[in-house]
């Protein structure tokens, strides 16, 4: 076995200013090869010609992802086909979903192939008759916001404990067949291992559901930046507001965030951490007073509006990651437990 070279991936800051309040060394008691995506790519590659595709099914920003069917069973499937990208995010991303898969509510992985020519990998993936969430949403009752936001806590939960981020949750990564009432979180393209105090690239996550750390470049965010999206995820169903925070740019989605959390609240939050305000916001910040909760109620969605699910949302959408209901502690809240 070669030897392996020191690694940037795990390697905490000078000044480390911010670390996970849970699975804070879920990476660090495991084997080298668990997180180390750069140096330990030993995949077991399966063979592209058990796969046929039957129909395109979407285009993601990194992939093209077409309904197929397993020749020898005849199953459905879902192929994703990666586009060129950097083999170390490619690698990622295999990684991350083979520690996963089978997992409660993860999507589950059932073979990585790669075309013997191109060689672009291409992920086969179990099917999930997925309803449109701008269809399916509307549709949700208090219990169903209960049972499918647990669902996805559940596998939030356990990506946390395996020492991985999410970083794109979103409505569009959430798959739900309410038939069968069954929901797979997928899209573990931008997922990342956790290692404490180190530096992570601020530009994940979709503008909408991207957590004031990201667009005040807090580098040493966490797990916890999940969470801040499945708050802006439940906030937009009650109150009926999709999205929540709807930005016009990055710079301008801290601004829809300071209009309803405060501004001086925002500036407690970087002082907290002591991390300058980036210039980027000098223009364009107003001096923003916190709005409650209550004023985002509606004659439309009051039936909606009990009052543990909005605490609920008030202690997801913390500006300080660190203040947020961690996954477990969100599903052990009131509003989990409470009967509609
Ligand atoms: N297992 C699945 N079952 C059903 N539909 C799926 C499944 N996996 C992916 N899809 C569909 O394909 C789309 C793109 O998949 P995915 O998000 O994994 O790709 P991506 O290229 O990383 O996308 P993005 O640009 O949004 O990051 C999804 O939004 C979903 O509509």
């Amino acid at each position: 076995m070669s030897t392996l070279q020191p690694t940037i991936l795990n390697k905490p800051s000078e000044r480390v200013y911010s670390v996970a309040k849970v699975y804070r060394n879920s990476c660090s008691s495991m084997p080298r090869d668990y997180w180390d995506y750069e140096q330990c790519t030993d995949f077991n590659w399966g063979r592209i010609s058990n796969y046929e595709v039957v129909s395109k099914i979407g285009r993601g920003k990194y992939s093209e992802v077409f309904r197929g069917l397993t020749v020898k069973e005849n199953a459905s499937c879902v192929i994703k086909v990666l586009k060129p990208v950097k083999m170390k995010k490619i690698y990622r991303e295999l990684k991350i979903l083979t520690h996963l898969t089978g997992g409660a509510n993860i999507i589950t992985l059932y073979d990585i192939v790669q075309d013997p020519d191109s060689k672009i990998p291409a992920l086969i993936f179990e099917n999930v008759d997925n309803v449109d969430f701008r269809k399916l949403y509307p549709t949700f009752t208090l219990s169903d916001i209960q049972f499918y936001f647990s669902q996805l806590l559940t596998a939030l939960d356990y990506c946390h404990s395996m020492g991985i981020m999410h970083r794109d949750v979103k409505p569009q990564n959430v798959m739900i067949s309410p038939k069968e009432r069954k929901l797979r979180l997928i899209d573990w393209g931008l997922a990342e291992f956790y290692h404490p105090g180190v530096d992570y690239n601020v530009r994940v996550a979709s503008r909408y559901h991207k957590g004031p750390e990201l667009l005040v470049n807090l580098k040493q965010y966490d797990y916890s930046l999940d969470l801040w999206s499945v708050g802006c995820m439940i906030a937009a169903i009650i109150f009926q507001k999709e999205p929540f925070f709807k930005g016009s740019s990055n710079a301008d989605q801290l601004v829809k965030i300071a209009n309803v959390l405060g501004t001086s609240e925002l500036l407690q939050y970087l002082n907290h951490y002591n991390l300058p305000l980036p210039t980027e916001y000098d223009e364009i910040l107003g001096n923003y007073v916190r709005k409650p909760w209550e004023s985002f109620i509606n004659d439309r969605n009051k039936n909606m509006c009990c009052v543990e699910v909005i605490d609920l949302i008030d202690n997801l959408l913390r500006y300080d990651h660190q203040q947020r209901l961690t996954a477990q502690e969100a599903m052990n809240h009131p509003f989990f437990q409470k009967k509609f």
